[in-house]
Protein backbone atom coordinates (compact mmCIF):
# COMPACT_ATOMS: atom_id res chain seq x y z
CA UNK A 1 0.00 0.00 0.00
CA UNK A 2 1.57 3.26 -1.06
CA UNK A 3 1.74 5.73 1.80
CA UNK A 4 1.00 9.20 2.01
CA UNK A 5 4.29 11.50 1.09
CA UNK A 6 6.35 13.54 3.11
CA UNK A 7 5.09 17.32 3.56
CA UNK A 8 7.31 19.10 5.77
CA UNK A 9 9.81 18.23 8.20
CA UNK A 10 10.15 20.60 11.33
CA UNK A 11 12.42 20.70 14.43
CA UNK A 12 12.10 21.91 18.04
CA UNK A 13 14.07 23.12 20.92
CA UNK A 14 12.29 22.46 24.20
CA UNK A 15 12.88 22.78 27.87
CA UNK A 16 12.79 20.91 30.54
CA UNK A 17 12.80 17.16 31.31
CA UNK A 18 15.73 14.79 29.40
CA UNK A 19 18.71 13.75 31.52
CA UNK A 20 22.17 13.88 32.10
CA UNK A 21 22.38 16.36 28.91
CA UNK A 22 20.01 18.98 30.41
CA UNK A 23 19.31 21.08 33.05
CA UNK A 24 19.02 19.23 36.49
CA UNK A 25 18.74 20.71 39.80
CA UNK A 26 21.91 20.75 42.03
CA UNK A 27 20.25 17.87 44.19
CA UNK A 28 19.83 15.47 41.36
CA UNK A 29 22.62 12.42 41.53
CA UNK A 30 23.12 12.77 37.95
CA UNK A 31 25.19 15.75 38.57
CA UNK A 32 27.13 14.85 41.77
CA UNK A 33 30.68 14.64 41.37
CA UNK A 34 30.44 12.43 38.66
CA UNK A 35 34.28 11.47 37.00
CA UNK A 36 34.64 12.91 33.60
CA UNK A 37 37.37 13.70 31.15
CA UNK A 38 37.13 17.46 32.13
CA UNK A 39 37.72 16.18 36.14
CA UNK A 40 41.54 17.13 35.69
CA UNK A 41 40.29 20.61 36.37
CA UNK A 42 39.22 20.92 39.91
CA UNK A 43 36.98 24.06 38.78
CA UNK A 44 34.92 21.74 36.74
CA UNK A 45 35.05 18.74 38.76
CA UNK A 46 31.95 19.16 41.22
CA UNK A 47 29.20 19.48 38.20
CA UNK A 48 29.14 18.28 34.64
CA UNK A 49 27.20 21.39 34.07
CA UNK A 50 30.10 23.64 35.21
CA UNK A 51 31.98 22.32 31.58
CA UNK A 52 28.55 23.11 29.99
CA UNK A 53 27.01 19.43 29.49
CA UNK A 54 23.68 20.88 29.11
CA UNK A 55 24.35 23.26 26.35
CA UNK A 56 22.67 21.95 23.76
CA UNK A 57 19.65 20.37 25.29
CA UNK A 58 16.16 18.65 23.93
CA UNK A 59 15.76 18.33 19.79
CA UNK A 60 12.21 17.48 19.08
CA UNK A 61 11.55 16.40 14.98
CA UNK A 62 8.15 16.55 13.61
CA UNK A 63 7.38 14.70 10.10
CA UNK A 64 3.94 15.80 8.99
CA UNK A 65 2.81 13.45 5.94
CA UNK A 66 0.58 14.79 3.40
CA UNK A 67 -2.80 12.85 5.02
CA UNK A 68 -1.95 15.15 8.36
CA UNK A 69 -0.48 12.02 10.34
CA UNK A 70 2.78 13.25 12.18
CA UNK A 71 5.45 11.43 13.60
CA UNK A 72 8.11 12.87 15.88
CA UNK A 73 10.82 11.67 17.82
CA UNK A 74 12.93 13.50 20.91
CA UNK A 75 16.61 13.33 21.17
CA UNK A 76 19.46 15.74 22.16
CA UNK A 77 21.06 18.27 20.13
CA UNK A 78 18.75 21.60 20.49
CA UNK A 79 19.30 24.64 18.06
CA UNK A 80 22.27 23.69 16.48
CA UNK A 81 20.96 20.46 15.70
CA UNK A 82 17.52 22.34 14.24
CA UNK A 83 19.69 24.28 12.08
CA UNK A 84 20.67 21.17 10.72
CA UNK A 85 17.57 19.16 10.23
CA UNK A 86 15.49 22.57 8.58
CA UNK A 87 18.33 23.72 6.34
CA UNK A 88 20.33 20.71 5.04
CA UNK A 89 18.15 17.52 6.21
CA UNK A 90 14.51 18.39 5.34
CA UNK A 91 15.32 18.62 1.63
CA UNK A 92 15.83 14.85 1.44
CA UNK A 93 12.63 14.03 3.24
CA UNK A 94 9.76 16.83 2.01
CA UNK A 95 7.77 15.20 -1.01
CA UNK A 96 9.25 11.38 -0.96
CA UNK A 97 7.73 8.33 0.25
CA UNK A 98 8.46 7.79 4.34
CA UNK A 99 8.81 3.64 3.60
CA UNK A 100 12.16 4.88 1.82
CA UNK A 101 14.17 4.86 5.14
CA UNK A 102 17.44 3.16 3.29
CA UNK A 103 17.67 6.00 0.85
CA UNK A 104 16.89 8.94 2.99
CA UNK A 105 19.44 7.79 5.60
CA UNK A 106 22.03 7.41 2.74
CA UNK A 107 21.38 10.90 1.48
CA UNK A 108 21.50 12.36 5.00
CA UNK A 109 24.55 10.58 6.26
CA UNK A 110 26.50 11.29 2.71
CA UNK A 111 25.59 14.77 1.85
CA UNK A 112 26.97 15.80 5.60
CA UNK A 113 29.66 13.64 5.38
CA UNK A 114 31.99 16.51 4.95
CA UNK A 115 31.34 17.70 8.38
CA UNK A 116 29.41 15.37 10.43
CA UNK A 117 29.93 11.09 10.84
CA UNK A 118 29.49 11.51 14.49
CA UNK A 119 28.26 13.37 17.42
CA UNK A 120 25.66 16.61 16.69
CA UNK A 121 24.58 15.98 13.09
CA UNK A 122 24.50 12.33 13.48
CA UNK A 123 22.31 13.35 17.15
CA UNK A 124 19.73 14.92 14.10
CA UNK A 125 19.93 12.51 11.80
CA UNK A 126 19.00 10.14 14.12
CA UNK A 127 16.39 12.34 15.64
CA UNK A 128 14.98 12.58 11.83
CA UNK A 129 14.82 9.03 11.74
CA UNK A 130 13.14 8.19 15.00
CA UNK A 131 10.62 10.15 13.88
CA UNK A 132 10.52 8.63 10.32
CA UNK A 133 9.68 5.34 11.89
CA UNK A 134 7.74 6.67 14.32
CA UNK A 135 5.50 8.05 11.34
CA UNK A 136 5.77 5.31 9.32
CA UNK A 137 4.30 3.36 12.45
CA UNK A 138 1.76 5.43 12.61
CA UNK A 139 0.65 5.56 8.96
CA UNK A 140 0.39 1.44 8.88
CA UNK A 141 -1.26 1.49 12.15
CA UNK A 142 1.50 -0.85 13.54
CA UNK A 143 4.04 -0.66 16.40
CA UNK A 144 7.90 0.12 15.66
CA UNK A 145 8.53 -3.26 16.77
CA UNK A 146 6.12 -5.29 14.28
CA UNK A 147 7.59 -3.43 11.35
CA UNK A 148 11.26 -4.83 12.96
CA UNK A 149 9.99 -8.45 12.73
CA UNK A 150 8.29 -8.72 16.19
CA UNK A 151 9.27 -9.23 19.63
CA UNK A 152 11.20 -12.21 20.12
CA UNK A 153 10.29 -12.65 24.06
CA UNK A 154 7.19 -11.67 25.81
CA UNK A 155 8.95 -8.99 28.03
CA UNK A 156 12.02 -6.37 28.83
CA UNK A 157 13.82 -6.93 31.56
CA UNK A 158 15.59 -3.77 33.14
CA UNK A 159 19.08 -2.84 35.18
CA UNK A 160 18.82 0.15 36.33
CA UNK A 161 21.23 3.30 36.32
CA UNK A 162 21.37 5.61 38.83
CA UNK A 163 23.03 5.91 42.41
CA UNK A 164 21.10 3.75 44.62
CA UNK A 165 21.09 0.25 43.45
CA UNK A 166 19.92 -0.64 47.12
CA UNK A 167 16.58 0.80 45.59
CA UNK A 168 16.69 -0.51 42.43
CA UNK A 169 16.91 -3.94 43.70
CA UNK A 170 13.61 -3.40 46.25
CA UNK A 171 12.42 -2.13 42.75
CA UNK A 172 12.27 -5.52 41.05
CA UNK A 173 15.85 -4.73 38.71
CA UNK A 174 18.07 -7.62 37.80
CA UNK A 175 20.82 -4.69 38.38
CA UNK A 176 22.08 -1.07 39.22
CA UNK A 177 24.73 0.42 37.77
CA UNK A 178 26.42 3.64 40.11
CA UNK A 179 28.23 6.62 38.08
CA UNK A 180 31.91 6.48 39.49
CA UNK A 181 33.13 10.03 41.26
CA UNK A 182 36.45 9.99 41.34
CA UNK A 183 38.84 9.62 38.01
CA UNK A 184 42.61 9.54 37.88
CA UNK A 185 43.50 13.57 38.77
CA UNK A 186 42.17 12.43 42.50
CA UNK A 187 44.50 10.28 43.48
CA UNK A 188 45.24 6.80 45.48
CA UNK A 189 42.31 8.46 47.97
CA UNK A 190 39.89 8.49 45.12
CA UNK A 191 40.71 5.14 44.16
CA UNK A 192 40.26 3.98 47.44
CA UNK A 193 36.62 6.14 47.39
CA UNK A 194 35.29 4.59 44.45
CA UNK A 195 36.10 1.05 45.84
CA UNK A 196 34.81 1.49 49.48
CA UNK A 197 31.70 3.04 47.39
CA UNK A 198 30.98 -0.33 45.53
CA UNK A 199 32.08 -2.56 48.94
CA UNK A 200 29.59 -0.64 50.81
CA UNK A 201 26.59 -0.84 47.74
CA UNK A 202 27.53 -4.82 47.65
CA UNK A 203 26.95 -5.21 51.55
CA UNK A 204 23.56 -3.56 50.90
CA UNK A 205 22.28 -5.36 48.10
CA UNK A 206 23.95 -9.18 48.93
CA UNK A 207 25.62 -11.18 46.56
CA UNK A 208 23.68 -12.02 43.68
CA UNK A 209 22.77 -8.55 42.27
CA UNK A 210 24.24 -7.72 39.19
CA UNK A 211 26.76 -3.94 39.89
CA UNK A 212 28.36 -2.03 37.63
CA UNK A 213 30.32 1.12 37.07
CA UNK A 214 29.68 3.68 34.41
CA UNK A 215 32.94 5.64 34.62
CA UNK A 216 31.74 8.03 31.53
CA UNK A 217 35.29 8.37 29.16
CA UNK A 218 36.88 9.70 32.43
CA UNK A 219 39.54 7.22 32.89
CA UNK A 220 42.65 6.26 31.47
CA UNK A 221 43.82 2.57 31.04
CA UNK A 222 46.11 2.17 33.66
CA UNK A 223 43.44 3.37 36.43
CA UNK A 224 41.08 1.66 34.91
CA UNK A 225 42.66 -1.87 35.03
CA UNK A 226 43.81 -0.97 38.49
CA UNK A 227 40.22 -0.21 39.17
CA UNK A 228 38.88 -3.04 37.91
CA UNK A 229 41.44 -5.27 39.58
CA UNK A 230 40.30 -3.78 42.94
CA UNK A 231 36.65 -4.07 42.09
CA UNK A 232 36.35 -7.58 41.13
CA UNK A 233 36.59 -9.20 44.42
CA UNK A 234 33.42 -7.33 45.13
CA UNK A 235 31.49 -8.89 42.01
CA UNK A 236 31.66 -5.68 39.58
CA UNK A 237 29.68 -7.35 36.12
CA UNK A 238 31.38 -4.83 34.09
CA UNK A 239 33.36 -1.62 33.74
CA UNK A 240 31.42 0.90 31.43
CA UNK A 241 33.19 3.19 28.71
CA UNK A 242 36.07 3.97 31.22
CA UNK A 243 38.27 5.82 28.79
CA UNK A 244 38.20 7.95 25.57
CA UNK A 245 35.72 6.54 22.96
CA UNK A 246 38.22 7.52 20.54
CA UNK A 247 40.67 5.14 22.08
CA UNK A 248 39.92 1.87 20.32
CA UNK A 249 43.60 0.34 21.09
CA UNK A 250 43.22 1.47 24.67
CA UNK A 251 39.78 -0.45 24.88
CA UNK A 252 41.14 -3.29 23.48
CA UNK A 253 43.96 -3.77 25.70
CA UNK A 254 41.45 -2.92 29.00
CA UNK A 255 39.65 -5.87 27.43
CA UNK A 256 42.81 -7.98 28.05
CA UNK A 257 43.42 -6.45 31.34
CA UNK A 258 40.43 -6.98 33.21
CA UNK A 259 40.03 -9.88 35.07
CA UNK A 260 38.47 -13.00 33.74
CA UNK A 261 34.26 -13.01 33.78
CA UNK A 262 34.63 -8.94 34.22
CA UNK A 263 32.94 -7.19 31.56
CA UNK A 264 34.01 -4.47 29.10
CA UNK A 265 31.42 -1.90 27.82
CA UNK A 266 30.95 0.70 25.86
CA UNK A 267 29.73 2.44 22.91
CA UNK A 268 26.96 5.21 23.82
CA UNK A 269 29.09 8.00 22.33
CA UNK A 270 29.75 5.66 19.21
CA UNK A 271 28.20 6.50 15.95
CA UNK A 272 27.15 4.61 12.51
CA UNK A 273 28.55 0.85 11.46
CA UNK A 274 31.42 2.28 10.72
CA UNK A 275 32.50 3.60 14.06
CA UNK A 276 30.95 0.31 15.87
CA UNK A 277 33.07 -2.34 13.51
CA UNK A 278 35.83 -0.80 14.75
CA UNK A 279 34.63 -1.58 18.06
CA UNK A 280 33.83 -5.12 17.12
CA UNK A 281 36.93 -5.35 14.95
CA UNK A 282 39.21 -4.49 17.58
CA UNK A 283 37.72 -6.53 20.02
CA UNK A 284 37.15 -3.41 22.58
CA UNK A 285 34.54 -4.92 24.61
CA UNK A 286 31.33 -7.68 25.42
CA UNK A 287 28.72 -5.50 24.95
CA UNK A 288 28.01 -2.43 22.95
CA UNK A 289 25.72 0.00 23.97
CA UNK A 290 24.34 2.08 21.11
CA UNK A 291 22.32 5.18 21.75
CA UNK A 292 19.60 4.50 19.37
CA UNK A 293 18.45 8.61 19.05
CA UNK A 294 22.69 9.42 18.96
CA UNK A 295 24.00 6.39 16.59
CA UNK A 296 21.85 6.87 14.10
CA UNK A 297 18.98 5.85 14.92
CA UNK A 298 16.71 2.93 14.24
CA UNK A 299 17.32 2.23 10.64
CA UNK A 300 21.31 2.63 11.19
CA UNK A 301 20.89 0.22 14.80
CA UNK A 302 19.98 -2.51 12.76
CA UNK A 303 23.12 -2.71 10.60
CA UNK A 304 24.91 -2.23 14.26
CA UNK A 305 23.14 -4.50 16.13
CA UNK A 306 23.68 -7.31 12.51
CA UNK A 307 27.29 -6.76 12.85
CA UNK A 308 27.43 -7.60 16.54
CA UNK A 309 25.38 -10.33 16.52
CA UNK A 310 27.78 -12.07 13.88
CA UNK A 311 30.82 -11.70 16.09
CA UNK A 312 28.56 -13.02 19.06
CA UNK A 313 28.27 -9.60 20.95
CA UNK A 314 25.12 -8.65 23.09
CA UNK A 315 23.66 -5.15 22.10
CA UNK A 316 22.54 -3.36 25.50
CA UNK A 317 21.12 0.13 23.89
CA UNK A 318 22.17 3.37 26.40
CA UNK A 319 18.76 4.54 27.81
CA UNK A 320 16.69 6.33 25.67
CA UNK A 321 13.38 4.66 26.40
CA UNK A 322 10.64 3.69 23.91
CA UNK A 323 12.92 3.82 21.10
CA UNK A 324 15.64 1.59 22.49
CA UNK A 325 12.41 -0.36 24.16
CA UNK A 326 10.75 -1.52 20.50
CA UNK A 327 14.28 -2.35 19.26
CA UNK A 328 15.54 -4.63 22.34
CA UNK A 329 12.62 -6.65 21.95
CA UNK A 330 12.78 -7.83 18.88
CA UNK A 331 16.49 -9.06 18.79
CA UNK A 332 17.94 -12.12 20.88
CA UNK A 333 21.41 -10.57 21.19
CA UNK A 334 19.57 -7.56 23.16
CA UNK A 335 18.72 -9.64 26.51
CA UNK A 336 17.67 -7.07 28.57
CA UNK A 337 17.84 -2.92 28.60
CA UNK A 338 18.96 -0.10 30.54
CA UNK A 339 16.57 1.97 32.43
CA UNK A 340 18.33 5.55 33.41
CA UNK A 341 16.44 6.35 36.80
CA UNK A 342 16.09 10.07 36.16
CA UNK A 343 14.38 10.94 39.70
CA UNK A 344 16.80 13.19 41.78
CA UNK A 345 17.08 10.87 44.36
CA UNK A 346 17.28 8.39 42.89
CA UNK A 347 14.15 6.41 44.79
CA UNK A 348 11.33 6.38 41.89
CA UNK A 349 10.65 5.17 38.72
CA UNK A 350 9.78 7.77 36.85
CA UNK A 351 9.43 8.05 32.77
CA UNK A 352 12.58 9.02 31.45
CA UNK A 353 11.48 11.40 28.87
CA UNK A 354 8.74 13.71 31.23
CA UNK A 355 7.51 15.93 30.75
CA UNK A 356 7.68 15.90 26.85
CA UNK A 357 6.46 12.35 26.34
CA UNK A 358 3.04 11.06 27.40
CA UNK A 359 2.20 7.25 27.53
CA UNK A 360 5.79 6.54 28.01
CA UNK A 361 5.57 3.10 29.46
CA UNK A 362 7.72 2.84 32.51
CA UNK A 363 9.16 -0.65 34.12
CA UNK A 364 7.29 -2.41 37.36
CA UNK A 365 8.83 -4.55 38.98
CA UNK A 366 11.85 -4.20 36.58
CA UNK A 367 9.51 -5.10 33.72
CA UNK A 368 7.52 -4.06 30.74
CA UNK A 369 5.38 -6.50 29.00
CA UNK A 370 5.65 -6.71 25.01
CA UNK A 371 1.71 -5.86 24.86
CA UNK A 372 2.24 -2.48 26.74
CA UNK A 373 4.31 -1.63 23.45
CA UNK A 374 1.34 -2.18 21.01
CA UNK A 375 0.79 1.15 19.89
CA UNK A 376 1.11 2.48 16.43
CA UNK A 377 4.50 4.46 15.78
CA UNK A 378 6.43 4.29 18.87
CA UNK A 379 3.40 4.20 21.12
CA UNK A 380 4.06 7.89 22.78
CA UNK A 381 2.92 11.24 22.14
CA UNK A 382 4.22 14.67 22.12
CA UNK A 383 2.99 16.86 25.06
CA UNK A 384 1.79 19.64 23.27
CA UNK A 385 1.41 21.83 26.67
CA UNK A 386 5.08 22.30 27.23
CA UNK A 387 6.30 25.39 25.12
CA UNK A 388 8.19 24.12 21.75
CA UNK A 389 10.67 26.61 20.30
CA UNK A 390 10.99 26.63 16.51
CA UNK A 391 14.31 28.24 15.96
CA UNK A 392 14.51 28.05 11.88
CA UNK A 393 12.14 27.59 9.78
CA UNK A 394 12.43 26.56 5.61
C1 LIG B 1 25.60 7.78 34.84
C2 LIG B 1 26.36 8.27 33.64
O1 LIG B 1 27.34 9.18 34.03
C3 LIG B 1 25.50 8.91 32.59
O2 LIG B 1 24.85 10.02 33.15
C4 LIG B 1 24.46 7.99 32.00
C5 LIG B 1 25.09 6.90 31.22
O3 LIG B 1 26.18 7.00 30.70
C6 LIG B 1 24.37 5.62 31.08
O4 LIG B 1 23.19 5.57 31.41
O5 LIG B 1 24.98 4.68 30.61
MG1 LIG C 1 27.02 4.99 30.22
Amino acid sequence: MALPKIKNVRAFTATGGGADYHDQTDAHWIDDHIATPMSRYPEYRESRRSFGINVLGTLVVEIEADDGTIGFAVTTGGEPACYIVEKHLARFLEGRNPADYERIWDQMYFSTQYYGRKGLVVNAISGIDLALWDLIGKLRGEPVHQLLGGPVRDELQFYATGARPDVAKELGFIGGKMPLHHGPTEGLAGLHKNVAMLTDMRAKVGDDFWLMYDCWMALDVDYATRLAIACHEHGLKWIEEAISPDDYWGYAELKRNVPKGMLVTTGEHEATRWGFRMLLEMDCCDIIQPDVGWCGGITELLKISALADAKGKMVVPHGSSVYSYHFVITRHNSPFAEFLMMHPGPTEVVPMFAPQLLGEPVPVNGRIKASQLDKPGFGVELNRDIPLNRPYAH
